[in-house]
């Protein structure tokens, strides 16, 4: 079988080019430009690093963007204080606080916060619910960038068996979701599930989202089958760092019909995809404002 290795970046490249022009065409007939927040609280390497590369892909598709650190040490009140400003703000049209949060801030009291028309992550329970009734508006970043890759390998999802590994609020479930609303038979296989890799050897399309290093190998998977590979783990290998993900690449790539890697498939996919909710958000918020041209 000819392997077919889906090329995350490239395809996030052209959606952000795409959405560049669209926000072109919005600003050029007198809508303000689509504003993004990013959040960061503490100095997490990895999480400055995602941070950076959001805003630089922001700033690549025309987006306004802001970022606030906060010290690892401030208060639940400091950072409430700072999502309910950016709420307010009218040149704001999404909100991301940057998670995991340090262990004494409430990440689920972060989530309520946020008012859910800003809700670029998708994670607050109003859009959870609209997702889950089909009703979809803004849905996680994660998932849809693995959809958008899906609709361009396999095309029509109806009737396709889609196993996902892994049940979180970020991936997992919501992903499991969006197949089901695209008609895909759908199992969800966990660290309680009896036989979870006779399950997944059943699957025509696989996401692997468990954050355990290469876990997948050729016996989790039907000769055939599309892998789409969320996890991205920092592993030690010949004495050096190297990022791997849930599925062993190696091991799997020639059964597949295609498959993402790690890094380079899931990942700008998934900030590609914040891009385009925070264009979602503008659109639906549709503040347009009085342009003066500087003459
Ligand atoms: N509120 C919130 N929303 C998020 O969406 C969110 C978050 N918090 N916290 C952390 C995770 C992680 N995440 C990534 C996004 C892109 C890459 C990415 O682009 N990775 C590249 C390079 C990775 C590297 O070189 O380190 C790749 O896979 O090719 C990775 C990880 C978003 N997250
Ligand atoms: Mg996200």
């Amino acid at each position: 079988m000819s392997l077919n290795v889906i090329d995350g970046r490239q395809l996030a490249e052209r959606l952000v080019e795409e959405m560049a022009e669209e926000v072109k065409t919005r600003t050029a007939l007198g809508y303000q430009r689509p504003g993004l927040a990013v959040v960061l609280v503490g100095e997490d390497p990895a999480s400055a690093i995602y941070v950076r590369n959001k805003i630089r892909t922001a700033e690549k598709a025309g987006l306004h963007s802001v970022v606030t650190h906060l010290d690892a040490s401030c208060s639940q009140q400091a950072l409430d204080d700072i999502v309910t400003d950016l709420n307010e703000r009218d040149d704001i049209d999404g909100i991301l606080v940057q998670l995991p949060l340090p262990a004494h801030l409430s990440e689920e009291r972060i989530i309520n916060l946020i008012t859910p028309e800003k809700d670029v992550d998708g994670f607050h329970p109003m859009n959870v619910g609209q997702l889950a009734t089909g009703q979809a508006y803004l849905v996680p970043c994660t998932p849809l960038g693995c959809l958008e890759i899906l609709k361009r390998e396999v095309g029509d999802l109806s009737g396709k068996h889609a196993v996902v590994v892994g049940r979180s609020n970020i991936v997992g479930k919501p992903m499991a979701s969006m197949l089901l609303q695209a008609n895909c038979t759908v199992t969800v296989v966990h660290s309680k599930t009896v036989d979870a890799v006779s399950l997944c050897k059943q699957a025509d399309i696989l996401v692997a989202a468990v954050g355990v290093p290469e876990l997948l190998d050729s016996a989790w998977v039907k000769p055939g089958a599309v892998v789409l590979d969320v996890g991205i783990n920092a592993i030690e290998k010949d004495g050096k760092r190297k990022l791997v993900g849930d599925v062993n690449f190696a091991d799997v790539a020639d059964i597949c019909k295609a498959i993402t890697p790690v890094p380079g498939g899931i990942g700008p996919m998934t900030i590609a995809c914040l891009i385009k909710n925070t264009l979602v958000a503008a659109k639906q918020r549709g503040v347009k404002q009085p342009v003066v041209k500087a003459r």
